[in-house]
């Protein structure tokens, strides 16, 4: 080892592979097909494959999830709600990590985390459930204290910080919600939990949240599908790792 070269991985990438679907499902064809764009992705880079299983099914299926489980050389990282349905349908694959979103059937995508403190009890036995398979287990919050808290005090592992907000604003508003994700960061590890963050991330958003020290690993789906139509699948992919590397690592 040298003393240049960090030792451990930088900064993982989760590509999710949502919307390779999405594309898929708007002619009812068989491709593009998401499998795959995942095993592609992990040759390009990917550090895992996530993947949202919608109450609704309006993207991945199923069938998705049950065929590419065995083929990942990486690992799944499998997105659902705390439905009794996902819950046992997730412990039933047995991926390496379940997230745990909040889901509403008339958004257009994921608003907001889910509220743990809320919904302590649910969440709990969901966990339980999981982790019960051997299943890591990640909650899918706000960069919110009670939130974090309660993620700790459920026995979760894992926190994926919701970078929505953040995403959708600018300027001082921006500035704002990117503070109140670095505290979150920091609490959240307090607290030793790993941290991951996602959502709306892009080629030329991402690098102030991939520069944050202790997020161990960013989710990004939407921006890699759609960069893909310019520049190729794999390009995307390479493209958003060697952004999300360079950062961290100029950041050190
Ligand atoms: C939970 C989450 O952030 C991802 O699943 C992402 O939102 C992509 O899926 P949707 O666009 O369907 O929300
Ligand atoms: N959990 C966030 C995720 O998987 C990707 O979200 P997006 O990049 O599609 O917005």
């Amino acid at each position: 080892m040298s003393f240049l070269q960090p030792s451990g991985p930088v900064i993982d990438l989760g590509v999710n592979i949502d919307h390779v679907a999405t594309l898929r499902n708007a002619r009812g064809t068989a491709y593009p097909d998401p499998i795959r764009a995942a095993l592609l992705a992990e040759q390009a880079g990917a550090d895992g494959i996530t993947l949202h299983l919608r109450e609704d099914r309006r993207h991945i299926k199923d069938a998705d999830v049950i065929a590419l489980a065995p083929q990942l050389l990486t690992r799944m990282n499998l997105e659902a709600a705390v439905t009794q349905e996902m819950i046992d349908f997730a412990c039933r694959i047995k991926p390496v990590d379940v997230c745990l979103v909040p889901e509403k059937r008339t958004e257009v995508t994921t608003e907001g985390g889910l509220d743990v403190v809320g919904n302590f009890k649910a969440v709990q036995a969901a966990v339980r459930q999981l982790q019960a398979e051997g299943i890591r287990v990640s909650l899918f919050i706000d960069a919110d204290e009670e939130q974090i808290a309660a993620t700790a005090e459920i026995g979760a592992p894992v926190i994926e910080l919701h970078t929505g907000r953040y995403a959708d604003t600018e300027g001082a508003a921006q500035a704002a919600e990117l503070e109140r994700i670095k505290a979150g960061v920091l609490y959240g590890v307090g607290r030793g939990l790993k941290v991951n963050a996602g959502h709306g991330l892009h080629y030329t958003n991402v690098q102030a949240i991939a520069a944050i020290p202790d997020i161990a690993e960013l989710n990004i789906g939407h921006a890699i599908v759609a960069h893909a139509v310019f520049v190729g699948w794999e390009n995307a992919v390479r493209e958003m790792k060697a952004i999300m590397v360079a950062t961290r690592l100029g950041a050190r």
